[in-house]
């Protein structure tokens, strides 16, 4: 898997995982290049360098704390200075305010976008919808969507800025990390640590999709409380690369940086995957949505839609996150006289939604796989009236159903995101979206003037 003499650095040969969610993993691509009894010796095995990259400060606590040490052909520093890039992509943001994006209580939607005809990689097909925020300030979140038809040549990605999670639409990802390869398809998500860099390359074709990009902290898996041990995302599903290193010559090779929402480049003349070994608990890893294991209703009411968490990235309040990456997969409905669909609802927090495929639950209509909706802090939203009109026809006596072919998703955040002024603006915004609840009719019974039930229900019982 070395590539001494390879034509391209990040070719694909099938791809090995490891396994685990927080493990401290450990991989080498020749045997006995990681130091076996500490991380920095004098002389590394094989004259490689020893580089340490800290996902959390020295000082986190243990059960907090994440590093790796990475022993590579040359140390990360060996570049020329960064630089803006030029020409500058203008479309990412990461520091939220009146210049580049505005705040709104309504709902909003947006359609597809196409695939761009003109060659695109994914660092340019990369736009910034809305979020929360700053960078600087280590604590917000930003969402961006991708549409890219080339791979990434000769240049490398890292974000200094957070953690981007991968929700790919349409399109396979072949992605080369410092840490080794990976494939991801529709269908799965991959995380890609803050200051870790990858390559996107496109060997399938045309790639459309999502990403969170989380400030100040980590992904974790949710707590299961009285689930118990057992359910939604399983730890070992979880998948790590091996180590896999390019060590040709590569002149002229970009590093792109995204540092405070800008791009800076910075040249050398190596490929970064040059990682011959490696261990340590800070990591990329991707995950299958559909080895997720839902629980849910079995008697009567909609579950909150947190029972369907993958990850969770925590804000310093208890169960108050920044960002919760929840999906709505293929399950069984059995709740008994109930309302199945999602209920009407305001949330003091924020709800970004994606689709991967299929239709979603609470929308007959206009909500297509590659779109997206913002319901923001306390924005009322719910079942469009076709949706609230069928399920009711169904009656009391609606038997067990299965929702099939559908994979949605949601970002949560206890932040208010402010939508970039682009995205306002964009020929995708679906202007009509209002429309979709506005014939919802009363179904109110009673009637004015006739005589009322006067045996009102109000909290206290009456004393017999
Ligand atoms: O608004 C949405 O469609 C997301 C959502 C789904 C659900 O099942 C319950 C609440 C909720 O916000
Ligand atoms: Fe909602």
């Amino acid at each position: 898997m070395k590539s001494k003499n390879a034509s391209r650095s990040h070719e694909f040969p099938a791809v090995e995982y490891q396994s685990g969610f927080g493990n401290h993993f450990y991989s080498e691509a020749i045997a006995g290049a990681l130091p076996r009894d500490q991380n920095s010796p004098l002389v590394c095995p094989y004259g490689l360098y020893a580089e340490q990259i800290s996902g959390t400060s020295f000082t986190s606590p243990r059960k907090l704390n994440q590093r790796s040490w990475l022993y590579r052909v040359k140390p990360s520093v060996t570049h020329e200075p960064f630089k803006p890039r030029v020409p500058s992509h203008g479309k990412l943001v990461s520091e939220f305010n009146e210049s580049n994006s505005s705040a709104t209580p309504t709902q909003l939607r947006w359609k597809p976008v196409e695939i761009p005809e003109v060659p695109i990689d994914f660092i340019d097909g990369l736009y910034t919808v809305c979020g929360a925020g700053s960078s600087y300030l280590r604590h917000g979140f930003a969402i961006h969507m991708y549409a890219a038809n080339k791979s990434m040549d000769n240049c490398a990605l890292c974000s200094a800025d957070g953690d981007f999670l991968i929700v790919p639409q349409e399109g396979r990802l072949w992605i080369t990390t410092e840490f080794g390869k990976l494939q991801v398809s529709p269908g799965e998500t991959v995380v890609l640590p803050q200051g870790v860099r990858f390559v996107v390359d496109l060997p399938d074709g045309p790639s459309r999709g999502y990403v969170a990009e989380i400030f100040g902290t980590h992904f974790q898996l949710p707590d299961l409380g009285p689930i118990g041990a057992n359910g939604l995302a399983s730890p070992r599903d979880f998948l790590v690369p091996v180590a896999w290193f390019d060590q040709g010559s590569h002149p002229g090779y970009v590093i792109v940086q995204k540092f405070g929402g800008e791009l800076f480049t910075a040249k050398q003349d190596f490929s970064p995957f040059n990682v011959v070994a490696w261990h340590g608990n800070y990591v990329p890893y991707k995950y299958d949505l559909s080895k997720f294991c839902p629980y849910n209703t079995v008697l009567i009411d909609h579950g909150d839609p947190s029972i369907n968490t993958v990850l969770t990235a925590p804000t310093d309040k208890l169960g108050v996150a920044l960002l919760d990456f929840v999906i709505f997969p293929p399950r069984w409905l059995v709740a008994e006289h109930t309302f199945r669909p999602p209920y009407y609802h305001r949330n003091c927090m924020s709800e970004f939604m994606g689709l991967i495929y299929g239709g979603y639950e609470a929308k007959a209509d206009g909500f297509l796989p590659g779109g997206a909706s913002l319901h923001s802090c306390m924005t009322p939203h719910g079942p469009d009236t076709k949706t609230y009109e069928a399920t009711t026809a169904l009656g009391n006596e609606a038997g067990p159903h299965r929702i099939a072919n559908t994979l949605a998703f949601m970002f949560e955040s206890c932040l208010i995101p402010r939508v970039c002024q682009w995205a306002l603006e964009s020929p995708y915004m679906d202007h009509d979206y209002y429309q979709c609840w506005i014939g919802l009719k009363s179904h109110f019974t009673c009637e004015l003037g006739k005589e009322q039930n006067l045996d009102l229900h109000n909290g206290l019982e009456e004393k017999k």
